[in-house]
């Protein structure tokens, strides 16, 4: 008896694409069941026994780059946190940037808030982020640090909702990334973006102790993240988010979600600039995990309903087409169930509007992690850098600043004692700091 090889390779690569199918719909129900039972289910409230003596102190670093038309308010909502003793530290990278006017502004408008200014970056990698962070994070007065991108509102009680999160074996408290809710389509697309494909991610991941990090909000213990050199080893990297909270939990400490997601709300909803972001994003991810070259786009609604369609159509006679559409609808529905649990509550948007923004986003992400492929390097804040497997980074400068960089590079790989010592005194006096 003779063996049909092609035959037998059509009918397990077959069976092997609806295995991975039924693992994305297993997905859907994992991220599912841990929203309902972890977002906005506040543990805040239970620490109200505790009072407010018992709370920590915490220091937030908000490492600021420029200002777009949301930042005031923005960065308004942190003067006006519920919580006993905190202290806010903002950090520009250079004294012509413009957010420091609406930060000097802000400190005097709330004079009993302990807030300061740090003006000037220690450049101890290639990380513009990092860079700008060191000098608070040094200067912090608490153990427990809240690192708060630009963007980011927050609401009064959110500090209060993530410290009690910090578990003694807790070592690190991430937001899940969502958005406030902004006029016009972009963010509509941002919010369906987050509150869909990334929310499943995120979710899943966290519930099965998967490293899956945003670093736009986050709270974590200094003596752990010390343990592993403090905030400078991270430089090296762009995706230092994900570096921390491995780190964290290399130090055998938890990496834990808060219930309330972070609400981002720059006042730049471009569709052109968001992609541009997931582009980044994406190649960030496929350099330092580079099995998601292969896995991320087979978590795609429309590829792995294409795959799955010829599989289901070769192995149990079923209309590819028919198929297709039965899986991209009931896709659509269990993301619109999502969005919800994320959002807690209806929609900002009609459902005409979430339908639009779902096919946009379902139908162009191939295309996005594609030009991650294509890219050789990423743009961040106007800089460019080459990502190098492993996720290490190096900053490609611009005509005229190739001196510059070389001699910050030589500075960082001859670092000693003295010379750090040196550097310190130069860049304290170069350093502007307002205190409230
Ligand atoms: C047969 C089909 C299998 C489908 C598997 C699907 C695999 C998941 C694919 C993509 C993951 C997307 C993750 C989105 C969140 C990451 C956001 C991000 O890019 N953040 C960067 C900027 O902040 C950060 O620097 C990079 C971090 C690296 C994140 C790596 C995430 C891996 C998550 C994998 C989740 C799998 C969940 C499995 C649950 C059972
Ligand atoms: O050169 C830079 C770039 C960025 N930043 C700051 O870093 C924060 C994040 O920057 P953006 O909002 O541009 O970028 P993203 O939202 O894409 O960042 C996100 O993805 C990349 C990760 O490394 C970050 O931790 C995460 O926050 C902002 O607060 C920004 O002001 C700097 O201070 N200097």
């Amino acid at each position: 008896m003779s063996l049909d090889y092609t035959v037998i390779g059509a009918t397990v690569l077959s069976s092997v694409v609806l295995l991975g199918w039924l693992f994305c719909w297993m997905m859907h129900a994992v991220s599912i069941c841990f929203g309902l039972r972890h977002l906005y289910k506040s543990v805040a409230t239970k620490q109200d026994d505790i009072g407010d003596e018992a709370l920590p102190g915490v220091s937030i670093i908000k490492p600021l780059t420029g200002v777009d038309r949301n930042l005031k308010e923005n960065l308004d909502t942190f003067f006006n946190q519920d919580y006993p003793e905190y202290e806010l530290l903002f950090s520009v990278p250079n004294d012509n940037d413009p957010a420091i006017l609406v930060v000097k502004s802000l400190i005097e408008s709330y004079p009993k808030v302990d807030a300061k200014l740090f003006i000037g970056t220690r450049d101890v990698g290639s990380n513009g982020k990092i860079n700008n962070m060191v000098r608070p994070y040094e200067a912090a007065k608490f153990n427990n640090i809240v690192i708060s991108d630009t963007g980011i509102k927050t609401t009064p009680t959110t500090l209060r909702e993530m410290v009690s999160c910090l578990k003694p074996d807790v070592g690190l408290v991430l937001q899940m990334p969502y958005c406030a809710s902004r006029k016009g389509f972009g963010a509509v697309y941002q919010q369906v973006y987050f509150g869909t494909m990334q929310a499943r991610n995120c979710l899943s991941a966290n519930a099965c102790n998967i490293n899956c990090s945003t670093g736009m909000s986050c709270l974590l213990r200094r003596e752990v993240l010390d343990k592993a050199g403090g905030l400078a080893p991270f430089g090296k990297y762009l995706a230092e988010d994900h570096f921390i909270a491995e780190a964290i939990r290399k130090q055998g400490h938890k990496v834990v979600l808060s219930s309330l997601p972070a609400l981002q709300n720059s006042g730049n909803c471009n569709i052109s600039d968001f992609h541009k972001r997931l582009v980044r994003w994406a190649k960030l991810r496929m350099t330092l995990l580079p099995t998601l070259i292969v896995l991320e786009p087979l978590g795609e609604s429309v590829i792995q309903g294409a795959a799955a369609s010829l599989a289901a159509g070769y192995l149990l006679d079923m209309s590819p087409l028919a198929f297709f559409i039965g899986h991209l609808l009931t896709w659509f529905l269990i993301d619109y169930f999502l969005i919800r649990i994320v959002q807690n509550g209806p929609l900002p948007f009609s459902k005409f509007e979430f339908l639009a923004a779902w096919l946009f986003r379902e139908f162009t992400a191939p295309y996005i992690l594609l030009q991650g492929h294509m890219t050789h390097h990423v743009v961040w804040r106007n800089r460019k850098y080459r990502v190098k497997w492993g996720g290490e980074v190096e900053r490609i400068p611009e005509p005229g600043e190739e001196k510059l960089l070389q001699q910050q590079q030589k500075a960082r790989e001859g670092d000693d004692v003295t010379l750090l010592a040196d550097k310190r005194v130069v860049q304290a006096l170069q350093t502007v700091a307002v205190t409230s």
